[in-house]
Order: structure tokens, then C-alpha cells, then sequence
């Protein structure tokens, strides 16, 4: 059995690092993890990991603009149509990988999970192939700062994953960079605490937070000025709770802890193991843990 691992969600959200991350976790468990890099502009020197596969071995960006006279997002989309047109490169490509973790690395452009239909063409083309796919969806822990950014995070999230139709986890990426607000109700004096409270109310989103007329501070909210913004944000509410759907894993790189559980998230998701036996990093000795990155 193959799995793939779409990592997908807007630019800068940390989709890069996160998939550079889980293949140095998915080596330390003594699991294979491989790149796969779909990012047709991607700097050559931008991966950690040599990607086994590359789009840029088929297209590259740079080659689109400079020879169709293309504009840098009109050429991502030409790179995807290229690709869709030439499924049997990634067929040839992927022939030789059994049983291991495809990790696919793809660009941020918004337009491509809202409203092209590549990425649902790409998982219908994996399943064809045999592939499980989960697909991740990276919405930064800056989103959390105000909650008009943070359900906008939520409403892009909701609308790339309806589009596609595969098994799906939000995350949240960069939580190391939360910081407590002092004008915040749920911050306290105990960063982890507030932290925590944070996550308990954004991780699981209430939608009726848009609907609150009055901030932490007391001071009156944008809506009650403007009802029109208000009727909006309550159309919005429904909306998503009609559509329960949306909720984050948390993701902080420099807690090991939380890449295991984003892990076991994904691998329970693919039903991984449900053919081999997956080795639980606990049961290895301290040993056993070679730092791949100089190898
Ligand atoms: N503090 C912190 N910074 C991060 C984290 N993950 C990524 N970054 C930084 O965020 C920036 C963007 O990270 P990338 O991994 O390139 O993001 P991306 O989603 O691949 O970006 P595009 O491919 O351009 O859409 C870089 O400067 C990273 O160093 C994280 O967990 N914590
Ligand atoms: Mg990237």
C-alpha cells in the first residue's frame, strides 16, 4: 500500500517546513517518507530533503514565464494544466515506491484550492494509482490574532476541503509563535495556561465568537457600528455551523510531541497499519534515534 500526504494551504503557511519536518520525524521512527515537491516555482536550495519527486523535472515556472510570457500566478496555473495533461510523468514517476509515505509539497497560491480543479484531478488520479491520500490544510497561528482573520482562515479551509474529496486535517501551524494579549479574557499571567485556553477556543472553533458584540477590552465591536456587517457575520455563523467540519490540530515544531501527534492524526486517518505493523517510537531505545540531517 502507498500513501500520500497532500500538504497543502495559503502561502507562507509553512507547508515547506512542515513536510521537511514530518520526513525527518518519519526517519527517526525508522518509517520512509519521500518528498514530493509540486511547487513548479520553488528555489532549487529551499529544501532540506532532495525531492525523489520533482514538478520542475516536468515544468518549470520559471521556463513558462520566460519562453509563454506568463505572468507568476497565470504560470502556476499553466505548470498544473501541463501536469494534469501529462499524469503518466507522475505515473512513471511514483512506479517504483511501495509502501512508503509520499510527503507532496504544494505551492500557496489560494486560487488553487478554491476554485481550480487540480488538486481534486490529483487525488482522483492518486486513488486511480492505488494511493491513500490525506490532504492537510496549514492555516497560520497568526490567524488567531483576530477573529475576522481567523474565520477567514476557517472559511478558506472549509472551502478547499469541500472541493476535494479526500480525507482532510486541518492544522495549525507556528503555535510556537502565539503569544499571550494582555487585553485577552483567556490570557493569564501563565503563558501555558493561556495558551491553552486559546487553543481550546479557536482549535475547535465557535462560530458565534464572530457573532460577540463586545471584544475582551469592552469596547464595542466593528459589527455594532455597522449592521450591515453584522447581518454578514451572523449569515457567516450559520454557515459554518451547518457545516461542523472545521477543526485544527494544533502544530508547534519545536515540541517533538506535537509532530507524533499530527503523525498519528495522519496515519489514522490512511488507516496505516492496517496492513503492516507501525513501530511506535516508544518502543525504541534512546539509541535508536539517528539524527538523519547529517546523514
Ligand atoms: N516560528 C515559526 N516559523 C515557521 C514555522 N514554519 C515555517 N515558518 C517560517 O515561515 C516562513 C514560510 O515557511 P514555508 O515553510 O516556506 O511556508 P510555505 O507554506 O511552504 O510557503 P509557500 O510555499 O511560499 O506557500 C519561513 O520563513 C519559515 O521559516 C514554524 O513552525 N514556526
Ligand atoms: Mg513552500
Amino acid at each position: 500500500m502507498r500513501y500520500a500526504v497532500l500538504v497543502t494551504g495559503p502561502a507562507g503557511a509553512g507547508k515547506s517546513t512542515f513536510s521537511n519536518a514530518l520526513i525527518t520525524h518519519l526517519h527517526t521512527s525508522k518509517r520512509t517518507g519521500h518528498l514530493v515537491n509540486l511547487d513548479p516555482a520553488a528555489a532549487p536550495d529551499s529544501f532540506e530533503y532532495e525531492p525523489t519527486i520533482d514538478i520542475k523535472d516536468l515544468i518549470s515556472l520559471q521556463d513558462v514565464m520566460d519562453e509563454l510570457e506568463y505572468g507568476p500566478n497565470g504560470g502556476l496555473v499553466y505548470c498544473f494544466e501541463y501536469l494534469m495533461q501529462n499524469m503518466d510523468w507522475l505515473e512513471e514517476e511514483l512506479g517504483g515506491y511501495e509502501d512508503d509515505y509520499l510527503i507532496i509539497d504544494c505551492p500557496g497560491q489560494i486560487e488553487l484550492y478554491t476554485h481550480h480543479p487540480f488538486l481534486p484531478s490529483l487525488v482522483k488520479h492518486l486513488n486511480r494509482l492505488g494511493l491513500r491520500v490525506c490532504a492537510l490544510y496549514l492555516v497560520e497561528s497568526q490567524f488567531m490574532e483576530d477573529k475576522y482573520k481567523f474565520f477567514s482562515g476557517v472559511l478558506s479551509a472549509m472551502s478547499a476541503m469541500i472541493n476535494l474529496e479526500t480525507p482532510w486535517i486541518n492544522i495549525m501551524s507556528k503555535m510556537d509563535l502565539v503569544t499571550v494579549n494582555p487585553d485577552d479574557p483567556a490570557g493569564g499571567r501563565n503563558g501555558i495556561r493561556a495558551k491553552k485556553d486559546i487553543a481550546s477556543r479557536y482549535l475547535d472553533p465557535d462560530p458565534l465568537l464572530l457573532a460577540i458584540t463586545h471584544g475582551g477590552s469592552g469596547k464595542p465591536q466593528a459589527e455594532v457600528r455597522n449592521p450591515r456587517f453584522h447581518a454578514l457575520n451572523q449569515a457567516i455563523v450559520q454557515l459554518i455551523e451547518d457545516h461542523p467540519l472545521v477543526s485544527f490540530l494544533p502544530l508547534d515544531l519545536t515540541q517533538p510531541d506535537s509532530i507524533e501527534t499530527v503523525l498519528s492524526h495522519i496515519d489514522y486517518t490512511m488507516q496505516y497499519g492496517e496492513d503492516e505493523e507501525p513501530k511506535e517510537p516508544k518502543d525504541l531505545d534512546e539509541g535508536d534515534f539517528p539524527d538523519v540531517r547529517e546523514t
